[in-house]
């Protein structure tokens, strides 16, 4: 074990056995959430800085013959790398799967503004709550709210404002509402095609993740990041664990 992560424990033996097994196949893709998968979850969606070594970690893994890493997420491409900070020959599938080879037309823009504004007033009457304008969805924030009580009354009211043309996406401490059906997991198995993968590594902590989970077939290591129920296979319990893992699957490759 070479990178900074391995004194931080071991990884579960089945995982670990997986993570060899997974090495030994190309073309193979490595892809995995952001928030609260490869930096912790903090109260500012704009201070969500990766975890220590997951930087290096990814970039050892895309230098690899016939492996690609993407980076999926909930948030806009463009927001996901100013705030990771990470820079690399990377697949960035963003907005859910919305952004996959591109930003997204300006169509998408103007329905996005429209709910916004409904949005706006909802959350500015709410203490702590913030609301986030996406590429492809308004998402209203709870973290920071310490009335629980008024926290789950905005959340159903924004739940009440969405129209069946809309996609709802729960989320930790968060409720989205997007203007394209797309999904982490029809995202992924595009991507695995497109690239003729014959196994792909797939890393998420949250609801959204769960779509990706369900998809990918059985031979494919899937890993649920902290508690609760999953279709995952395997589990860390957190961003620091994940970093062991890619330096472990790292050292695999090499
Ligand atoms: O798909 P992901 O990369 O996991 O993104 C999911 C959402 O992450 C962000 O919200 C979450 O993280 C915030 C920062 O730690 C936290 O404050 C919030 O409570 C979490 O829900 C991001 O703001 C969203 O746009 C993403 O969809």
């Amino acid at each position: 074990m070479s990178g900074p992560a391995a004194a931080t424990g071991a990884l579960p033996a089945d995982l670990a056995e997986a993570l060899a097994d997974v090495a030994g196949r190309r073309p193979l893709l490595v892809a995995s959430d952001y928030d609260g998968v490869l930096a912790p979850l903090v109260g500012d969606p704009s201070a969500a800085v990766p975890v220590p070594g997951a930087a290096g970690a990814l970039a050892r893994l895309v230098a690899a013959d016939g492996v690609t890493v993407a980076l999926v997420s909930g948030r806009g491409v463009a927001d996901l790398r100013a705030v990771s900070g990470f820079e690399g020959p990377y697949r960035w599938i963003g907005s859910h799967g919305a952004e996959y080879d591109g930003p997204l037309t300006g169509e998408l823009a103007a329905r996005r503004d429209a709910l916004a504004e409904r949005l706006a007033p909802l959350v500015a009457a709410v203490p702590g709550a913030r609301l986030e304008v996406k590429p492809a969805s308004v998402a209203v924030h709870v973290r920071q709210v310490t009335d629980r009580v008024a926290a789950a009354g905005l959340l159903e009211q924004a739940h009440a404002v969405a129209d069946p043309s809309l996609t709802l996406k729960p989320g930790k401490e968060v409720l989205e509402l997007a203007v394209t059906d797309a999904d982490k997991g029809t995202a992924l198995l595009r991507l695995r095609d497109d690239l003729g993968a014959v196994a792909t590594v797939y890393l998420g902590d949250d609801r959204t993740d769960e779509d990706a989970f369900r998809v990918l077939p059985p031979g494919d290591l899937t890993v649920k990041v902290g508690e609760g129920e999953t279709a995952a296979r395997h589990r860390v319990p957190d961003p620091a664990a994940v970093v062991l893992l890619l330096e472990t699957l790292a050292d695999a490759l090499d």
